[in-house]
């Protein structure tokens, strides 16, 4: 019996620090609070006072829940996220570095020492503006929280156990979780005894244990009980079941950031090496499409290319001149054979110059023509000829908002009409491919601060062109990123031959 004994006890005790030996550490300074959490004298900071609870080394997470946590909220696109019991904050910080950086971790706690403790370590991680701590008694802070609206992504139980029945139902009956959160609870074994009680009578593993139970029957959620250190269960919101329509369903049971995803779908992006195309490129890749970077520019396309690889979006670069027919036909079939097909193709590749019109050389005006309008359009057509064939497609070009107003003072009559011709060619595709499973649109961002403002003509404009648009700013290229993801999915299926503006308010005055 004995070797038997040791050896269940050697795989028990050797699970979690194997655990920890293989997957990623903590960043540094969080490595250096858990240890600093661990070594801290909790029992004399209680003697005098300093703590109304006695707490103790064991209420740090660690490393790897703080981990699993953070990762939980990076999967979920998570941007809120409340922690019931924040400790030192060792997994707060862990999930603050995890979220973006307009993310926010409401952490409620009740010990005024543990914000005191755990200040400095945010504010030296530089995360000190992502975390909200609240003190008081967790039951209070979800009222609270619900009384100022607030709603979360994803919620850590992590507090007296006792209290956790009362803040599920908080948090449940006051929506805090938004439809596609998660709510994690801590502890769910304690340390078995919610199975197997020994005949040890333990209020806290009973509380666990009704909590357990009543969860499990809850109708509203599902629930999944991991034995990963003291038992972790992740607690989902159900979809409704019975008679009900698609606007409380989601079309097709995609709710409405479902339906924006790319997954499985092929994009092209021309002028994709660089300033606007380069933003569309990533934005439709970071929806799930596989990206064909297309330029005439072989550096910059292959430099957009593995910048999209390292991210981890299937992506090819693709030189191509598309002021020639037989170069645009060349393109989609390198998409096609390439990547498995075309989907999406977004006609970006644009030039501008600057030129009164009683000045314009017919070279100029040819050279605009030939690329923004007639290669657009050679575009479209090889595209086209691809997307009916197959009955479904989304072709997005970059239209401009020259194409709504006559901006000013800059001179560039061969860009204007250019553009203007862009949206008159959309509509008509669009008209023309409506029945036949395509959208055709267009874009017309306002003036959009990439190089090509950055020339000697127009550079010394900007501050004047601000004074135009009510935003008082020119539109960033991530500006425009989900209106494409949006114009390029499923859930812009009933718009076509639109020329969707831009501007920050620019056309407006
Ligand atoms: C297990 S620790 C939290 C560990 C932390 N979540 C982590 O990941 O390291 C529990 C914390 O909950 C706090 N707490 C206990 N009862 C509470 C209550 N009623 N309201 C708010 N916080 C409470 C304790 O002071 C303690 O800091």
């Amino acid at each position: 019996m004995r070797p038997l004994v040791e050896h269940a006890y050697k795989l028990a005790s050797g699970l979690d620090p194997y655990l920890d030996a293989i997957s990623t550490p903590p960043s540094q300074i969080c490595q250096d609070l858990i240890e600093a959490s661990l070594r801290h004298p909790w029992a004399d900071e209680h003697k005098q006072g300093r703590t109304q609870f006695l707490q103790k080394r064991e209420c740090c997470a660690g490393a790897l829940e703080g981990r699993f946590i953070a990762t939980l909220a990076k999967l979920n696109n998570a941007k809120t996220v409340l922690e019931v019991g924040m400790f030192t904050g060792t997994t707060t910080l862990a999930v603050a570095q995890a979220l973006p950086d307009d993310g926010k971790v409401v952490a409620c706690e009740i010990e005024e020492f543990m914000r005191d403790f755990s200040q400095p370590w945010f504010e030296r991680a530089g995360v000190a503006d992502k975390v909200d701590v609240r003190l008081g008694p967790a039951s209070e802070t979800l009222d609270t929280l619900a009384a100022e609206g607030k709603r979360f992504d994803l919620a850590f139980l992590d507090a007296d156990k006792t209290g956790y029945l009362s803040y599920y139902k908080k948090l449940m009956d006051h929506n805090l979780i938004v439809p596609s959160g998660a709510i994690i609870v801590d502890n769910s074994l304690m340390k078995g005894r919610t199975y197997y009680s020994g005949g040890v009578k333990d209020e806290m593993a009973d509380a666990i244990r009704d909590f357990n139970e009543y969860v499990r029957q809850d109708s509203r959620v599902d629930v999944l009980a991991l034995p990963f250190r003291d038992g972790v269960t992740i607690i989902t919101r159900r979809p409704q079941s019975g008679e009900q329509d698609e606007v409380a369903t989601g079309a097709a049971h995609n709710n409405v950031l479902q339906r924006m995803k790319l997954n499985n779908k092929v994009a092209l992006i021309t002028g994709g090496g660089q300033g606007i195309g380069r933003a569309f490129a990533h934005a439709l890749g970071e929806a799930g499409a596989a990206v064909a970077v297309v330029d005439i520019n072989a550096k910059t396309a292959q430099a957009t290319a593995e910048e999209l690889n390292g991210k981890g979006i299937r992506s090819i670069a693709v030189t191509a001149d598309i002021t020639k027919a037989k170069e645009c036909q060349r393109m989609v079939d390198t998409v096609v054979s390439e990547l498995g097909g075309l989907d999406i193709a977004v006609n970006n590749a644009g030039i501008n110059f600057n030129n009164a019109a009683e000045d314009t050389p017919e070279s100029e005006w040819d050279m605009t023509f030939n690329l923004n309008t007639k290669g657009l359009f050679l575009c479209c057509q090889a595209e086209g000829k691809h997307m009916l064939q197959q009955g479904y497609g989304r072709i997005i070009n970059t239209a401009s908002m020259a194409s709504l107003l006559v901006p000013h003072p800059q001179k560039q009559i061969a860009y204007n009409a250019s553009k203007a011709a862009v949206v008159k060619i959309t509509e008509t595709l669009g008209a023309e491919w409506a029945d036949r499973g395509l959208t055709v649109n267009c874009m017309s961002p306002g003036i959009v601060n990439t190089a090509l403002i950055q020339s000697d003509a127009l550079k010394p404009l900007a501050k004047e062109w601000i004074t135009q648009i009510p935003m008082g700013r020119l539109a960033e290229v991530t500006d425009l990123e989900a209106a494409i993801v949006f114009m390029a999915s499923d859930a812009s299926s009933f718009m076509t031959g639109h020329n969707l503006a831009l501007t920050g308010g620019h056309t407006l005055w």
